[in-house]
């Protein structure tokens, strides 16, 4: 489907439930269309009035009869049609203003919420600044666009049809010859509108590879530092931001070329109506005076007959933008969203087990990742899960609630496929602490209480204090309602680690989900998170990407993965009889990670 096809249902989505103001606005535009195209016959009229009381004015004989009365009057409707013309115009340009700020607002709206329910794939496979840019510059020129060309639009639309229909009636012949080079100036538009909006649409692309790179420098700006790479950070950025001047540019060269030829067109035009229209007059076929106010008002509708075009291309670059925005964020909202069965089960705990049976999986077609693993395990059991990097530990884990669904075998709560689960009850079951804690905008006890935003502040202590870090929450000033949005430096790895195991353990998760931190923390927080996690892994079926070796002593089962194959699986003593990869790997104290 053309960008533009696309762009038109997209506008369509969200502003047809503003039909009523649009409707206003049409009846007004076609008001103002209908004041201005009637105006030029008015003033033709008027030209000949004015001829007529001139020639009885200047011969004697009929000086006594020449009267500007009727010029008079003529006038005054000329002005009054204008009149009519601006209020109506600013009548449709408030309610168009209104539209535009109510469904930019809902398109914004639309896609947060989109982004809450689409799959975790889509994520993993867009840069952050590609997702941010959707947000910003692509609606932010959807709503320029709506905000200063809608109305031209949908004036230049109007008009165009209105000046037809009046020069029709006018004149038939005059008509055509006004008309007569209208292919030519389409297919030159055409032409260059088509290489504007590859240019265009390039350099949202491009922004938006622009602002995933800026993100990405952002966010690893410790990284940078510490190896010393800013110049070449910046030469990087140099590279992306050439790009984007160069799309940027010849979009803008190539929407800039449009106006002026359009005017060239509009001048050609006049002269074609000039010429045949001053053929008509000397052909003698009318009056001279019916002549004379012929061409007068056609050179007048010559002149008005390029004005919608021209204000449309004027316009081009910044519609082309909204056209490719629209593109980007319609993009978003026709991504997949998470898969929740109807009349999913609810969830109430895992009481006899949880299984994952042979199942296969591929993040992309052609690629499997995991081939064929099968985990039993009992209620309460803790399983550790070890391998070398990229081995398949995370992916096991994105299946467990559903990240990323099995492509076969399956997994199951109590026997019960969990693609049957109602999403929502999966996901409060199952609770995930991940290796980089993430920490909201709030306070701590609002961070605490994410998960479950109704909880009292006895069960945020409890938890706080069963993630052993409550008596570092109360020795800060503000305690439990110390902002996080301005505090998050000041905690270290350590403490936002622990914060988040208090807002899991609020959770109450019957399946915990757990990714060992690889970061090197001091021996006291060391020891306090290891305290922390053990209180949450206390009586719940939990899994663990183990990296810390008492996690792995302590498991009640240990699965070896590599290659996205289970090679060996026990506690640890029977790992050691076993003496296979694991033994070795424990033999010379390699890290699990
Ligand atoms: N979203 C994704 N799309 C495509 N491939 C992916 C995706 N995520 C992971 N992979 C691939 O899947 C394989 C397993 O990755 P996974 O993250 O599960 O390994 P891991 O054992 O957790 O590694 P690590 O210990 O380094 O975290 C890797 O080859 C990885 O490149």
């Amino acid at each position: 489907m053309s960008d533009l096809k696309i762009a038109g249902k997209y506008y369509w989505h969200y502003l047809k439930r503003y039909w009523r103001g649009f409707a206003i606005s049409v009846i007004l535009i076609a008001f103002s269309t209908w004041c201005i195209v009637i105006a030029p016959t008015y003033l033709g009229r008027a030209v000949e009035e004015l001829t007529q009381y001139l020639q009885q004015w200047t011969n004697p004989a009929t000086r006594g009869q020449a009267s500007l009365g009727s010029f008079n009057h003529t006038l005054v409707i000329y002005v009054l049609l204008y009149a009519g013309d601006a209020a109506s115009i600013f009548i449709s340009s408030l309610i168009l203003a209104r539209v535009t700020a109510y469904s930019t607002g809902t398109m914004r709206v639309g896609l947060f919420r989109k982004m809450q329910r689409m799959r975790v794939q889509y994520f993993d496979t867009h840069s952050d600044g590609d997702i941010l840019a959707r947000f910003t510059s692509d609606l932010d020129n959807i709503f320029n666009a709506m905000n200063q060309a809608l109305l031209e639009i949908l004036l230049a639309v109007a008009q165009f049809v209105g000046l037809l229909i009046v020069m029709f009636n006018q004149n038939v012949t005059m008509a055509w010859v006004t008309m007569a080079s209208t292919p030519v100036a389409l297919i030159v538009a055409a032409l260059v509108m088509r290489k504007a909006g590859v240019a265009v649409n390039r350099q949202q692309d491009d922004i938006g590879r622009l602002n995933g790179y800026i993100n990405e420098q952002i966010t690893g700006q410790k990284i940078l530092i510490t190896n010393g790479l800013q110049q070449d950070s910046l030469k990087g950025f140099h590279a992306y931001n050439a790009k984007v001047r160069q799309s940027a540019l010849s979009g803008q060269i190539w929407s800039g070329i449009l106006n002026p030829l359009m005017q060239g067109m509009s001048l050609l035009n006049t002269a074609i109506v000039i010429f045949f229209g001053s053929w008509l007059a000397l052909n003698g076929q009318m009056s001279t005076g019916a002549a004379l106010a012929l061409v007068v008002v056609f050179v007048n509708y010559a002149q008005q007959y390029y004005q919608p075009i021209m204000s449309l291309t004027s316009l081009y670059s910044m519609i082309q933008l909204a056209i490719t925005g629209a593109r980007r964020v319609d993009e978003v909202r026709r991504q997949p969203d998470e898969v929740n069965p109807t009349d999913g089960l609810a969830l109430q705990g895992i009481d006899s087990g949880l299984k994952i049976d042979n199942v296969r999986f591929s993040y992309v077609p052609d690629k499997e990742i995991l081939h064929g693993i099968t985990i039993d395990v009992h209620p309460g059991e803790m399983v550790a899960l070890v391998g070398p990097t990229g081995s398949g530990k995370t992916t096991v884990m994105n299946l467990l609630n559903r990240f990323y669904d099995v492509d076969s075998g399956r997994i199951t709560f109590d026997g019960t496929d969990i693609r049957r689960f109602d999403l929502q009850a999966l996901r409060k079951n199952v609770g995930i602490v991940l290796q980089e804690p993430q920490l909201f905008t709030g306070t701590i006890a609002d961070n605490i209480r994410y998960g479950d935003p109704t909880a009292r502040m006895e069960r945020v202590i409890a938890a706080a204090k069963q993630a052993n870090i409550h008596d570092f929450i109360v020795s800060l000033p503000a305690g439990y309602e110390t902002e996080v949005s301005d505090e998050q430096s000041i905690f270290s790895a350590g403490q936002k680690q622990l914060m988040s195991i208090a807002r899991t353990i609020l959770t109450n998760p019957r399946l915990l989900i757990l990714d060992e931190a690889t970061s090197n923390v001091d021996t006291v927080t060391e020891a306090n998170i290891q305290a922390a996690m053990d209180n949450v892994i206390q009586g719940r079926t939990s899994f663990v990407i183990a990296h810390r070796l008492k996690t792995i002593l302590n498991a009640d089962k240990i699965v070896v993965l590599k290659d996205g194959a289970i090679i060996e699986q026990g506690n640890h003593a029977q790992l050691l009889n076993e003496n296979g990869f694991y033994a070795e790997l424990y033999r010379n104290q390699m890290v699990f990670d």
